[in-house]
């Protein structure tokens, strides 16, 4: 996701390495970073914009103190991007977190993830090969994240609102699709119905009206099955007014809380189509008018959207295959052109792939500091099962070891891991060597053939020579492999005694809920 765009700004605003770059160097990370967004396709006056607020900052920030930062830089981009997708509010809780705007990189506690992305590049650590160096290098590596994440998880929200607006007398909000052809309306549909279905469990209705395409309609009923809604139309007839009228019957008897038109798709020249448009909006008085837009498109959906806005109010957008744009040039352009949100992003071809459009962690990504909120996201169902209350006491035993080693299993080859958080790549390269090497494996069987009090109380093992016999036996491995994951549980059990009597004891719960607890 967006990465042809974050390789590019990170490239022009670290082209200078580090620290304080001259008056002329920052002239030039300026028309690198113009570049960057032009050739992502961001419309010409939003980049002018921007290039000259971002100026203005480092101007005064220059006639302050002499000098500029290259995080400063960053910082500033981060903010002036965020605030272009909509975050304005969340700019100016920043800033008012930080109660002082003038130094507020020296205190950002996320350079230290940009720095790291230097080191991680210009340093090229070599990787000790020796298996107990590997396994305390990868419990430092642990402690790192867990300091990167106690930065970062802070400003992760966890309560999450619908962005769909409340009707005034309390009815059911409607909501109307509408789009280009082939923009992705239908399977939007069925996605926003099944999300909020399945994480807010809502009561669903599905109105089809794209008659013109009567796969449309075969495609709801299909993908209705996954569960989430109901589902209203007809293949067989390309009579709208019947389909309304069946609506309006059928919503007498049966109550929903969102209901969800799909129109056929239709450009703005297509007269007939678009008085069709109009009269099912006057029909069904939709709570929210969402154009959904194909983000491939590039700057042209500010257009398109132009044009549908000035015949239908629109309210906010939906954009689809956001998985496969590297340019990020429609997301940047919308919001900041015609002044509405953008509401959900679909970055994928599956049911399950729709969520809510969240600036801060597009705003991100774009910058370089990777997608948090989607690791903590994955790191929360593959660890679903740790036990969090013993991890906020600092006390760990080999079930709790067991759990975490199957957790990093199911994180995958960790390669998505590193895209989504390039700070992390190092670390991540480590964790897969240690993976292909088969360590986590053999720690596995060794923990399976204890007993059920061995795994309780590890000292039973660590101090019985009898038992370390037995086990290796059981499991198959030597004293070396046993020797590793005696090693593996001690760092651990350190890292974790040292979460816990962190100073700060809500925010180290905080982390822990945040990672662990769903
Ligand atoms: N990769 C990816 N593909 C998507 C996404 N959303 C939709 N698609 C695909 O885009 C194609 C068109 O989607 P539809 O939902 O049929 O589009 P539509 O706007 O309803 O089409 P019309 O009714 O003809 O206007 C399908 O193959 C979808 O699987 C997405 O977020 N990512």
């Amino acid at each position: 996701m967006l990465s042809e765009l974050t390789n590019k700004i990170v490239t022009a605003v670290k082209s200078f390495g580090k620290g304080k770059p001259t008056e002329n160097q920052v002239d030039t990370i300026l028309r690198n970073i113009r570049i960057a967004l032009l050739e992502s396709d961001v419309s010409l006056t939003v980049v002018k914009n921007l290039i000259s607020s971002l100026k203005k900052k480092i101007d005064n920030k220059i006639s302050d103190f002499g000098i500029v930062e290259s995080e400063f830089i960053i910082e500033s981009l981060h903010d002036e991007i965020l605030m272009l997708l909509g975050g304005y509010e969340a700019v100016k809780n920043k800033y008012k977190k930080r109660k002082t705007s003038r130094n507020y990189v020296e205190q950002s506690s996320e350079n230290e993830i940009l720095e790291e992305l230097d080191t991680e590049n210009t340093k090229k650590t070599k990787i000790k090969h020796h298996p107990l160096n590997q396994i305390s290098n990868f419990n430092k590596d642990l402690e790192d994240i867990v300091d990167k994440f106690s930065l970062a998880s802070s400003d992760i929200k966890n309560e999450v609102e619908i962005p769909i607006s409340k009707t005034e007398n309390g009815s059911t909000p409607i909501i109307m699709m509408l789009g280009l052809q082939g923009s992705g309306k239908t399977t939007t549909t069925a996605k926003l119905a099944y999300y909020l279905s399945k994480t807010f469990n809502k009561k669903i209705l599905v109105v089809c009206l794209d008659v013109y395409r009567p796969a449309a309609y075969k495609q709801l009923s299909i993908l209705s099955k996954s569960g989430g809604y109901e589902l209203i139309g007809n293949n067989d007839t390309n009579d709208i007014n019947s389909i309304l009228q069946e609506y309006f019957e059928f919503t007498e008897k049966n109550k929903y809380d969102f209901i969800i038109f799909d129109t056929a798709g239709r450009t703005v020249s297509d007269n007939k189509m678009m008085l069709e448009l109009k009269n099912i909006y006057d029909t069904v008085h939709p709570t929210e008018c969402l154009l959904v837009m194909d983000s491939l498109s590039g700057q042209s959906t500010v257009g398109v959207a132009q044009e549908f806005n000035s015949i239908i109010k629109l309210d906010g957008f939906i954009l689809t295959r956001i998985d496969s744009d590297t340019r990020g040039g429609a997301a940047l352009s919308l919001k900041a052109c015609l002044n509405l949100p953008i509401k959900f992003i679909a970055n994928g071809e599956k049911i399950e792939d729709l969520e809510i459009f969240n600036p801060e962690r597009i705003a991100s990504v774009i910058v370089g500091r990777g997608d948090i909120e989607n690791i903590v996201k994955k790191t929360k169902e593959n660890f679903k099962n740790i036990n969090t209350e013993k991890l906020q006491k600092g006390r760990t035993d080999f079930n709790e070891i067991l759990l975490q080693l199957q957790g990093i299993k199911k994180m995958g080859n960790f390669k998505g891991i590193a895209s989504m958080l390039p700070a992390m790549s190092g670390i991540t390269n480590k964790i897969n060597q240690f993976d292909d090497n088969g360590e986590i494996d053999r720690m596995i069987s060794i923990i399976k053939s204890m007993t059920k009090k061995e795994r309780i109380y590890p000292p039973l093992v660590i101090t019985s020579k009898t038992r370390r016999r037995r086990i290796c036996i059981g499991s198959g491995r030597n004293n070396r492999d046993f020797d590793k994951l005696i090693k593996f549980y001690q760092k651990t059990k350190e890292l974790i005694s040292k979460i816990s009597n962190m100073k700060d004891k809500s925010s180290m719960n905080k982390i822990i809920n945040n990672l662990f607890k769903n």
